[in-house]
C-alpha cells in the first residue's frame, strides 16, 4: 500500500514542477519578445488597432519664436523668381496691442510742431510789415525768404506779385489782414483742391488695395510704412505688410516691429538679398489669401543708376500685378533734403507711375515750401507729411492746416 502512495506522490510532485517551469519559460519568451519589438510609428500603432495619436498635419500659427510657416504658395512662379515659400509671414503676437492715434486728431498736434520749424514765412511778412515803406529791396528780401524755404522760384515770384498787388490795392497795413492775405495767396499755391486721399479702393472685389511705398534709403520709407499702418488700423482696415526692402537686412525687422506693436502681419524673407520681387509677391498672395483690405509694400532705394532702379521696381510692380492691381504708389521725400529731394523725385517720378507723395522730417525743416515745389513738377498731390519720430507723427495731409502751420497760426 505504501508502495502505491509513494508513486502517487512522486507523480503529483513531477506535475507541480513541470507546470512551473512551462509558465517561468512562457513568461521570458514574452519579456524578450518586448524588448526586441521596435518603436512603433504614431500611425503604425493606430494601423495595429493601439490608441490613435493626434498629428498635427499643419504648422498653424505661431512657432516659440514667433514665425510662422507661410502656408504653400500657388505654383505661379513668375519672372524666373526664387521659389516663394522663402518667404515668412511674421505673425504679432495679440495681447496688449498698440492703440494708434485717430488720424483726425494727429493733425491739430502736428500743426503746433510744424509752426515751431517753419516760421520763416511767418518771420518775412513781419519784416515786411514793419519797415516804414516797402520798397523794391524790400519785396526782394520777402521772395528770396521763400525762395530758400524751398517754395521754387516760379511760385515764389507769383506769391510775392500777388501779396503785392493785393497789399497795394486794398491798402492794407494792418499785419493781421495782411498775414489773412498771404494765407489766401498760399494756400492757392498749396491748392486744397486737389484729391489727397490714398486709393484704397480694390480693382476688383475681394482684392486688397496694394500701396507700394518707394524712395531713397533715409528718407524715412520704412518708418512710413509702419506710421501708415497705424494710420489704416485707426480706421478699422485689415493690414499685411511686405518686406520687400531686402537690402537692408535690418529693415525687415524694423517693419515687422511696427507691424507687430498694432496686431498686423509682415511678411519677409529670412534669406539676405531676397529677391524683392519675390516677397512682394508672396506678401501680395497671402493679403488676397487672407482677405485682408490693404498690403503695404516697403522698398530699398539703394540704387545707384536709373536703369537698376526702373529694373527692380518696374519687376517688383510687375510681380505684385499677378497677382492684384497696385492702387497707390507712394513717394517718400525727405523735407530737409531741398533741392537734392527734388532731383531725387523726379527720376522716381520718370521711373514708376508715382501718385502720392509722402514728405517726412517736415518737423526739423524750415523749408515747408517743398509741398508746392513737388506738387507742380510732377502733378502729384502730397498726401501724408511725417512730422517726427514718434509712431503717430504721420498725418493725412491738410492743405489749411499746413497754411496755418507754417505761418504759426
Ligand atoms: N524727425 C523725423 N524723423 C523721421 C521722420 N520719418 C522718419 N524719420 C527718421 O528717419 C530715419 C530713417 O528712417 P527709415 O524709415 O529707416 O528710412 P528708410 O527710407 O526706410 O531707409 P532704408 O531702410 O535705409 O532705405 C529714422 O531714424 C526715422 O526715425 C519724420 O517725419 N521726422
Amino acid at each position: 500500500m505504501w508502495i502505491f502512495w509513494t508513486v502517487i506522490a512522486i507523480v503529483g510532485l513531477a506535475l507541480v514542477i513541470g507546470g512551473a517551469v512551462v509558465y517561468l519559460d512562457g513568461r521570458k519568451q514574452r519579456e524578450l519578445e518586448r524588448a526586441q519589438k521596435p518603436e512603433l510609428e504614431p500611425g503604425q500603432e493606430a494601423a495595429q488597432g493601439g490608441p490613435q495619436p493626434v498629428v498635427p498635419t499643419e504648422v498653424e500659427g505661431p512657432t516659440p519664436d514667433g514665425v510662422a510657416v507661410a502656408p504653400e504658395p500657388e505654383v505661379d512662379v513668375v519672372d524666373g523668381l526664387a521659389p516663394v515659400e522663402e518667404s515668412v509671414a511674421v505673425v504679432p503676437e495679440t495681447t496688449e496691442l498698440d492703440r494708434p492715434e485717430a488720424p483726425l486728431s494727429r493733425w491739430s498736434r502736428l500743426r503746433r510742431r510744424l509752426a515751431s520749424s517753419n516760421n520763416a514765412l511767418a518771420r518775412a511778412l513781419s519784416d515786411l510789415l514793419a519797415v516804414d515803406k516797402i520798397d523794391a529791396d524790400v519785396w526782394d528780401d520777402f521772395e528770396t525768404t521763400l525762395i530758400t524755404s524751398d517754395l521754387g522760384v516760379g511760385p515764389a515770384t507769383e506769391l510775392t506779385d500777388a501779396l503785392r498787388k493785393r497789399l497795394a490795392v486794398d491798402g492794407i497795413a494792418d499785419p493781421a489782414k495782411a498775414k489773412e492775405v498771404l494765407h489766401e495767396e498760399l494756400l492757392k499755391l498749396v491748392d486744397p483742391t486737389l484729391d489727397r486721399s490714398l486709393n484704397l479702393t480694390p480693382a476688383k472685389d475681394g482684392d486688397p488695395a496694394v500701396v507700394l511705398v518707394v524712395g531713397v534709403n533715409g528718407t524715412g520709407k520704412t518708418t512710413t510704412v509702419g506710421k501708415l499702418a497705424r494710420v489704416l488700423v485707426a480706421e478699422e482696415k485689415s493690414v499685411l505688410l511686405g518686406a520687400a526692402d531686402t537690402f537692408r537686412a535690418a529693415a525687415a525687422e524694423q517693419l515687422a516691429t511696427w507691424g507687430e506693436r498694432v496686431g498686423v502681419e509682415t511678411v519677409r524673407s529670412d534669406i539676405d538679398g531676397a529677391d524683392p520681387a519675390s516677397v512682394a509677391f508672396d506678401a501680395v498672395a497671402k493679403g488676397v489669401e487672407d482677405g485682408v483690405d490693404v498690403v503695404i509694400v516697403d522698398t530699398a532705394g539703394r540704387l545707384h543708376t536709373k536703369t537698376g532702379l526702373m529694373d527692380e521696381l518696374g519687376k517688383v510692380k510687375r510681380v505684385i500685378e499677378k497677382k492684384a492691381p497696385v492702387t497707390e504708389v507712394l513717394l517718400v521725400l525727405d523735407a530737409t533734403t531741398g533741392q537734392n529731394g527734388m532731383t531725387q523725385a523726379r527720376i522716381f517720378a520718370e521711373v514708376v507711375d508715382v501718385t502720392g507723395i509722402v514728405l517726412t522730417k517736415l518737423d526739423g525743416s524750415a523749408k515747408g515750401g517743398i509741398v508746392v515745389q513737388v506738387q507742380r513738377e510732377l502733378g502729384v498731390p502730397v498726401k501724408l507729411v511725417g512730422l517726427g519720430e514718434g509712431v503717430d507723427d504721420l498725418a493725412p495731409f491738410d492743405a489749411d492746416g499746413f497754411v496755418a502751420g507754417i505761418l504759426g497760426e
